[in-house]
């Protein structure tokens, strides 16, 4: 049997989906994902309550990628639940997902135990890792503090539960983390966020371009996508193989997702490149990784996930 009618009966499961924050606010954004061959969406991270978020402009698009200070502006973890939930009976064979973050151990706790309360179905991605919130630092930096949350959260969460990371720097940061995130029931991490408080100036007017926080904002788009394989594959080469991974950021081409899951991602999520082409995307994404699939005789995501090559 030829290799293309291989690929074309073991059509690989879809394998790719939004970035939480991006295209992903209210019911009209989630509804229009839900549409796309997006394989599943991810809400904004919802709060207790919710919130309006920075001052504006926060958002700025540039040829590289994006620069955002949003402040978390959310519909409340409530919102995002009830339509979820709506969504997941209709749709019984996709997984969705509901990130959400809490401004301590207290907060994180109380959105699960109201994740818990729904009887939400799909998985939490808990986010460890917003730059944007002035004052509060990123979570995911402070080593102690994620095991602390971690180990308190699983006392009484039982559902399938994620982590979205901002991105190290350091080797000795990934064991340090790798080590504290194997110790728990983890369904997957998420790396990475935005590579937080860069700064991109309009030279022509000599002057920032978001308001928020002087200017400085958490970058997204072709700028981190080194970053973000290095994060994927440090993590795919020291967590325990229970806990999947999924990759994010610099995803605009199949070629960025084929590389992801050769550094070990099992999915892969879309920011900055979905907001500026839109669910179609999807669509382009899954085609565009396809032809490289069967370009080089690939039937399935696990003929090639994980298996980048080193120099001998
Ligand atoms: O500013 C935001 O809302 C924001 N922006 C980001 O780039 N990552 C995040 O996790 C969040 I919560």
């Amino acid at each position: 049997v030829s290799t293309a009618t291989k690929i074309a009966q073991k059509k690989f499961d879809n394998c790719i989906m939004n970035a939480s924050g991006v295209w992903c606010y209210d019911e009209k954004e989630l509804s229009a994902l839900d549409k796309s061959e997006a394989a599943s969406f991810v809400t904004k991270s919802g709060t207790l309550e919710s919130r309006k978020g920075n001052p504006k402009p926060r958002y700025f698009e540039t040829d590289l990628g994006s620069i955002n200070s949003m402040g978390l502006p959310n519909q409340g973890l409530e919102y995002y639940l009830n339509f979820v939930n709506k969504v997941q009976e209709q749709n019984p064979n996709k997984n969705y997902f509901v990130s959400c973050t809490g401004f301590n151990v207290q907060e994180d706790v109380l959105l699960l135990e109201e994740v818990k309360k729904s009887g939400f179905k799909g998985i939490v991605e808990l986010n460890l890792s917003c730059p944007n919130v002035p004052g509060k630092p990123q979570t995911g930096y402070d080593f102690e503090t994620v095991d602390m949350i971690l180990q308190t959260v699983f006392e009484n969460y039982e559902g399938l539960l994620g982590v979205k990371l901002p991105p190290y720097f350091d080797i000795v940061h990934f064991d340090q983390m790798a080590k504290i995130l194997n110790k728990y029931p983890l369904t997957y991490i998420n790396s990475v966020n935005s590579i937080g408080n860069g700064l991109y100036i309009d030279e022509e007017q000599e002057k920032v371009v978001i308001k928020p926080k002087n200017g400085f904002g958490g970058i997204g788009g072709d700028y981190i996508k080194p970053t973000a394989l290095a994060n994927v594959h440090a993590f795919y080469q020291r967590l325990d193989s229970r806990i999947q991974i999924i990759g994010t950021g610099g995803i605009k081409t199949g070629r960025d997702v084929f590389e992801h899951i050769l550094c070990g991602a099992s999915m892969v999520q879309v920011g900055t490149a979905l907001m500026k082409e839109g669910p179609s995307i999807f669509r382009r994404l899954t085609r565009e990784l396809e032809a490289i699939m069967r370009s080089k005789g690939y039937e399935k995501l696990s003929d090639f996930k994980g298996k980048l090559k080193y120099m001998n």
